[in-house]
């Protein structure tokens, strides 16, 4: 059995991003990211500041985990990170929860192909616009994006992208355009991921997505889109594990 290294597993809580915003989920954070990006709201799980807190577990430990801290009152699992899309053995997990009848949503940025991934019932693809200083590698996103929809997985998949400033909605609309068939997510960026105070990080987010909606609303090519805030940073600001 692989051992996969986890940072966090939480929950129950509500998933408060995408495509299936709002369910009642509980979360696997696993370590290690090939990315970095500049504002990323989880940068404990790559840059060494939590390599204390990494615990090598198995599928069973994590299954073991997740019914302690969840008992009955969940039917569904969202594997984050840090890149979940590392670990090469992660259909052990994903396996074990499908045999519990558990739903399992998976956070990547499509960076990498793992063959589990079409075993996900929520995959989120989250490529990175400018600002985030990560260059996405379009080859790689476009074979994803093709193997997932001749494996019939496109009502499975969503694609994401956090935008702050005007450059990452045209990289947005790009993408968008680039992959018309997917599902497709505008997400608010949280610029202060820092702030302590739930209520002061809510008001600056709520005037980012009305930013946003404007934006939205006056473009022509984001039509068929959803724009979301992130709903765990308006009500529990920048805590870790909720
Ligand atoms: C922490 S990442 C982990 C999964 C994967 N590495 C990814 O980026 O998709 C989970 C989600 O949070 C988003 N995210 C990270 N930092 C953010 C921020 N400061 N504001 C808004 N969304 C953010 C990412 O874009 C991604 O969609
Ligand atoms: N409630 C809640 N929803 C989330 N959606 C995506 C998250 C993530 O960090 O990947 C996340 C998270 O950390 N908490
Ligand atoms: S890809 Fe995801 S986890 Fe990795 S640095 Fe970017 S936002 Fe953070
Ligand atoms: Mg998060």
């Amino acid at each position: 059995m692989n051992k996969f290294p986890i940072l966090e597993i939480f929950g129950p809580t509500i998933q408060g991003e995408g495509m299936v915003v709002g369910r009642k989920t509980m979360f696997v954070r696993t370590a290690g990211c090939d990315y970095s990006c500049a504002w990323c709201d989880s940068a404990f799980t790559w840059d060494g500041s939590a390599k204390d807190e990494i615990v090598k577990m198995t599928a069973q430990d994590i299954m073991e985990q997740l019914y302690q801290k969840g008992g009955d009152r969940f039917d569904h699992v969202t594997i984050s990170g840090g890149n979940p899309a590392l670990l090469k053995g992660l259909n052990e997990l994903i396996d074990a929860l499908h045999e519990r009848n558990i739903e399992v949503a998976l956070e990547t940025q499509g960076s990498r192909w793992q063959n589990w991934f079409t075993a996900i019932d929520d995959l989120t693809i989250s490529p990175k616009p400018p600002s985030s200083k990560m260059k996405t590698n379009w080859k790689v996103l476009d074979e994803i994006i093709e193997t997932l929809i001749s494996q019939q997985r496109k009502h499975h998949t969503s694609i994401k992208v956090v935008v702050f400033d005007e450059e990452d909605l045209a990289y947005a609309e790009m993408v968008h355009q680039r992959y018309p068939d997917i599902s497709f997510y505008v997400q608010v960026g949280n610029d202060d991921v820092n702030e302590e105070r739930p209520s002061n990080l809510a008001s600056h987010l709520l005037d980012k997505y009305e930013w946003l909606i404007d934006q939205v609303v006056a473009s022509k090519s984001l039509n068929h889109v959803r724009v979301l805030p992130q709903v765990h940073a308006l009500v529990w600001g920048n805590k870790r594990g909720v």
